[in-house]
């Protein structure tokens, strides 16, 4: 089966690419992470998925600086990760936004907690709706917005500094299928117009294979890479995919490494 066990090589450490190396990770005795590493290519959908407490949400976050390694090294493109923008969606938007701002608040926050003009703040948000063709009130406080709606304004808040990179931790697992789907496709739809790398863990594996560029699936700990399956399907990719032979066989694979790696003693 023509499947890659390396994520692409790249000639040069490309803009918002990862390089992950020698990653050391422990909490109390047992170790997590052990000699770690992979590459994360830029400009491309990069999922994570693996077995239940693999360590999927550690190693995003310590990619993403919320959490200190033992020992290794993450670099952007050859640069830290002070020197590049990052945005970070988290799987909990009910905790994720701040309550007591309206929607439309929320999203300008990054920028205009940093000494962002209103009025640029106000251009931003008007360019994120118009991107994300939202079809709600944004002068709503985020109890006032269904789980779908709250989701989205964390994504559009995320982007608000056009980030390099953007981070998402199971973003859909708390939403119904409904608001899955729409909000999916609006997130592909912004990686194609903005080329932004995305980084995603996700615990539904046709939605990684759907989305990404890369499928990084991990083994039990202390954890390493099981494979890193590439799918180069064309975007914008819809539905129709879904019965696609290359979709349906690249899934297969994935559920038979997962399967494999989740049954090892
Ligand atoms: N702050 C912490 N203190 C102690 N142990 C922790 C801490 N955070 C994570 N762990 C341990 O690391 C393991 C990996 O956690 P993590 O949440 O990264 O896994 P995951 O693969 O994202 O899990 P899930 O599949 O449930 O989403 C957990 O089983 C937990 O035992």
């Amino acid at each position: 089966m023509p499947v890659s066990k390396a994520a692409p090589s790249m000639k040069k450490p490309q803009e918002a690419s990862i390089s992950i190396t020698g990653l050391a990770k422990r909490f109390e005795k047992s170790p997590l992470y052990q000699n770690f590493s992979l590459e994360i290519p830029g400009g491309q959908i990069t999922c994570i998925f693996g077995p239940n407490g693999c360590g999927k949400s550690t190693l995003l976050n310590m990619i993403a600086g919320l959490i200190p390694l033992d020992s290794g090294q993450v670099r952007f493109g050859g640069r830290a990760l002070k020197d590049i923008k990052i945005g970070y969606v988290f799987q909990n938007y009910r905790d994720a936004l701040f309550p007591w701002l309206r929607a439309i608040d929320n999203i300008k926050y990054p920028l205009s907690s940093t000494g962002v003009s209103s009025r640029q703040c106000r251009l931003r948000a008007e360019e994120l709706i118009h991107q994300f063709d939202v079809g709600f009130d944004l002068n709503r406080y985020p109890y006032e917005l269904s789980g779908g709606q709250q989701q989205l304004v964390s994504i559009m808040r995320s982007l608000a500094t056009k980030p390099k990179i953007l981070f998402l931790d199971e973003p859909f697992s708390a939403l119904d299928y409904e608001s899955t789907l729409s909000i999916r496709d609006k997130l592909q739809d912004v990686f194609i117009s903005t080329g932004v790398t995305i980084v995603m863990v996700s615990h539904d594996l046709e939605e990684a294979v759907y989305l990404a560029d890369n499928i990084v699936l991990l083994t039990k700990r202390p954890t390493q890479i099981a494979e890193v399956i590439t799918f180069n399907a064309g975007r914008p990719r819809t539905p129709n995919i879904l019965s696609d032979p290359e979709f349906v066989r690249l899934k297969a694979y994935s559920l038979d490494v997962f399967r494999r790696e989740a049954n090892r003693s």
